[in-house]
């Protein structure tokens, strides 16, 4: 084979390790060792790690992932008297989808960074703010803002709002998302009613429910089989023609990777084997969490831009954020409307 080469460089994200493992840090601070056990230590013959202790207590802080019943029980009395509100249902507003947030009449609005113990949103889209309010009659809270196994959130901080929701008394979870369409079927702009998943990070050994189980908030071993509430997904259907835009929404197969790259033509071509129509970076681990504790569950994606599995050197063929947050943009008032029409359906039904 020609054309190929792979040299043995190491680099850092900041370019300083050279071919002996020695590292300096670009602002001068001294590099912090840590040791296996986890405490860093400032000895060094342990393994190096070029952060300085700040940088390593914000990284501590990120990582952890344990949020015992009481935390999550305090963030939601915290949440539940600010509002003097009961919300029944929970929207989490995928990439360029939080204008679902802005439909909420009389809203309480809550920055992720003044909710005690609340994770920050860093993604662009996803403005960080927790709204708490009506719709269509309904008491209902919004993330405007998910957190993703990317931004270097473990799984199960990435889904502790969903638990945080359950405890305020939330019992419907709607979950929305931007995902690449891979069903060769599927145009930008389509709406896919989730009905199952492929949970990629589950198949690497992730989950967001490892760890100790509590049993307030579900048992050891949840089955997910019928995870996607059917009668919600059929209600969607019924509306979609109502809104007269039944050709392009589709019921379909979800699957999430950790990103944050997007997909090489050769993983699109192995998930369209097994039976994936769209590929995204969140949304299973938040519905895992919902059906661990009992929630019904109602998620669907917006087709932001369609994945081909053809080999092809356009660049306009490669998926982007900003193409990613423009077409949610344009399509967001057909997703509100959506969104609020079943909001009234249940509300309806109560
Ligand atoms: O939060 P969602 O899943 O809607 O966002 C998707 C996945 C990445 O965060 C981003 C990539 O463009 O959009
Ligand atoms: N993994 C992934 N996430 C997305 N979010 C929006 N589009 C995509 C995509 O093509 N792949």
């Amino acid at each position: 084979m020609t054309g190929y080469s792979s040299k043995n460089d190491v680099a850092t994200a900041n370019g300083k390790q050279n071919g002996s493992g020695n590292q300096t840090v670009e602002n001068g601070s001294k590099p912090t060792a840590f040791t296996p056990q986890g405490n860093h230590a400032s000895s060094e013959n342990n393994i190096q790690c070029s952060l300085t202790s700040d940088e390593f207590r914000a990284v501590n802080l990120m990582r952890q992932d344990m949020y015992p019943y009481e935390v999550i029980q305090e963030i939601a009395d915290f949440i539940v008297k600010g509002s003097g509100i009961r919300p029944k249902i929970g929207i989490i507003c995928g990439s360029g989808l939080g204008s679902l947030a802005d439909i909420i009449q009389n809203p309480k609005v809550f920055e992720y960074e003044k909710i005690p113990n609340f994770p920050v949103s860093t993604v662009e889209g996803h403005a960080g703010r927790l709204v708490v309010g009506t719709l269509e009659g309904a008491n209902v809270m919004a993330m405007q803002g998910r957190f993703h196994f990317y931004e270097g959130y473990p799984l199960a901080k990435c889904s502790m709002p969903v638990r945080v929701m359950k405890l305020c008394g939330v019992e419907y979870l709607f979950a929305t998302n931007a995902a690449g369409g891979i069903n060769p079927k599927y145009a930008v702009g389509d709406i896919m009613l989730m009905h199952d998943h492929v949970n990629m990070l589950g198949f690497a050994g992730n989950s967001p429910l490892q760890g100790p189980n509590d049993p307030r908030f579900g048992p050891r071993f949840p089955a997910l089989v019928n995870s996607y509430n059917k009668d919600l997904i059929n209600k969607a259907i019924e509306i979609s023609k109502t809104m007269g835009i039944e050709s392009s929404v589709h019921v379909g197969v979800y699957s999430c990777l950790g990103g944050p790259t997007y997909e090489t033509i050769a993983e699109l071509k192995a998930l369209r084997m097994m039976g994936v129509d769209a590929v995204g970076m969140s949304t299973v681990h938040e519905v895992i969490t919902a059906r661990h504790c009992d929630m019904k569950v109602f998620a669907f994606s917006l087709i932001t831009n369609k994945c081909s599995t053809e080999y092809s050197d356009k660049k306009d063929d490669e998926a982007s954020h900003d193409e990613v947050m423009a077409v949610a943009k344009n399509r967001q008032k057909t997703c509100c409307e959506l969104v609020s029409r079943l909001v009234a359906e249940i509300q309806k039904t109560a």
